[in-house]
C-alpha cells in the first residue's frame, strides 16, 4: 500500500469523531487534504470549520464548508490534524508543513484533538524529523545560536515564509526523551513565536493507517 493510501485510511477513519451540527477544527497537510475530501459527502452535519491555513481554508470553502475566525466560537469539540511524528504518549511534532502556529492554537482550543497519520510516523523517540520553530524574523540568528547551545542543529528553511509572517528553523539532532521539558526550554527563547513539539498539549486519539487498516491509540 502506498503512504497516500494509508493516509487517506487514516483520514476517513477520523470521520467516525465527527459531532453534527457543531463546529469542527481543521489542520494542514496531505493527510488533512484527504479527510477534507471525506468530508465533503457529509458537508450538512459541518455548521462551520475554524481552520488553521490559508491553505486548509480554500480546500474547505471549495467543498462548501463555511470558516470562522476563531474569535467568533466559544470552543471546538474535535480537532482533525495530521503529524510528522508521533510516540507512545501521543506527544507530537508538527510544522512540516510550516503550519505549527495556528496549529497549535486550534489544538489548544478544541475538547479533543483526533490525529491522523500514516504509520511510518509512529516512532518511538521524538527527533528524526527535525522539529520546526517557527521565529520572528530579527531574532532568527540569535534563536538559532540559542538552539545550537542546547547542543543541537538549527536550519533555517529559507525562502519559506509562515501565515504569520514568520521564518521557520528545523531543528536537528535531537532525541527527545523529555518533550514536555523541551517544549518549555524552547517556548523561553525570545524570539520564538511556536515550538513544533506538540507535548502539553498533545493528541488525544492517534489513528495511524496502514495496509491492514487504521491502528487506534488513545490517551489513557
Ligand atoms: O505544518 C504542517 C502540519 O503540522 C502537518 O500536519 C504535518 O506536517 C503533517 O503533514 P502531512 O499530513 O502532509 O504529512
Amino acid at each position: 500500500m502506498s503512504q497516500d493510501s494509508a493516509k487517506r485510511l487514516a483520514a476517513e477513519s477520523a470521520l467516525q469523531y465527527l459531532v453534527p451540527g457543531e463546529v469542527l477544527g481543521v489542520g494542514t497537510g496531505s493527510t488533512v487534504n484527504f479527510f477534507i475530501d471525506a468530508l465533503a459527502p457529509r458537508k450538512s452535519e459541518i455548521p462551520a470549520a475554524i481552520s488553521s491555513s490559508l491553505a486548509s481554508t480554500e480546500r474547505l470553502k471549495a467543498i462548501g464548508i463555511p470558516v470562522v475566525d476563531l474569535n467568533e466560537v466559544d470552543g471546538i469539540s474535535i480537532y482533525v490534524d495530521g503529524a510528522d511524528e508521533a510516540d507512545a504518549g501521543l506527544n507530537l511534532i508538527k510544522g512540516g508543513g510550516a503550519a505549527l502556529t495556528r496549529e497549535k492554537i486550534v489544538a489548544a482550543a478544541s475538547q479533543r484533538f483526533i490525529c491522523i497519520a500514516d504509520r511510518s510516523k509512529r516512532v518511538d523517540v521524538l527527533g528524526a524529523f527535525p522539529l520546526p520553530v517557527e521565529v520572528i524574523p530579527m531574532a532568527r540568528r540569535l534563536v538559532a545560536r540559542k538552539l545550537a547551545a542546547i547542543g543541537s542543529r538549527p536550519v533555517w528553511r529559507e525562502g519559506v515564509v509562515t501565515d504569520n509572517g514568520n521564518h521557520i528553523l528545523d531543528v536537528h539532532g535531537l532525541q527527545i526523551s523529555d518533550p514536555p521539558a523541551l517544549e518549555s526550554t524552547i517556548n523561553q527563547i525570545a524570539g520564538v513565536v511556536t515550538v513544533g513539539l506538540f507535548a502539553h498539549r498533545g493528541a488525544d486519539v492517534l489513528l495511524l493507517g496502514h495496509a491492514d487498516g487504521v491502528d487506534r491509540i488513545e490517551r489513557a
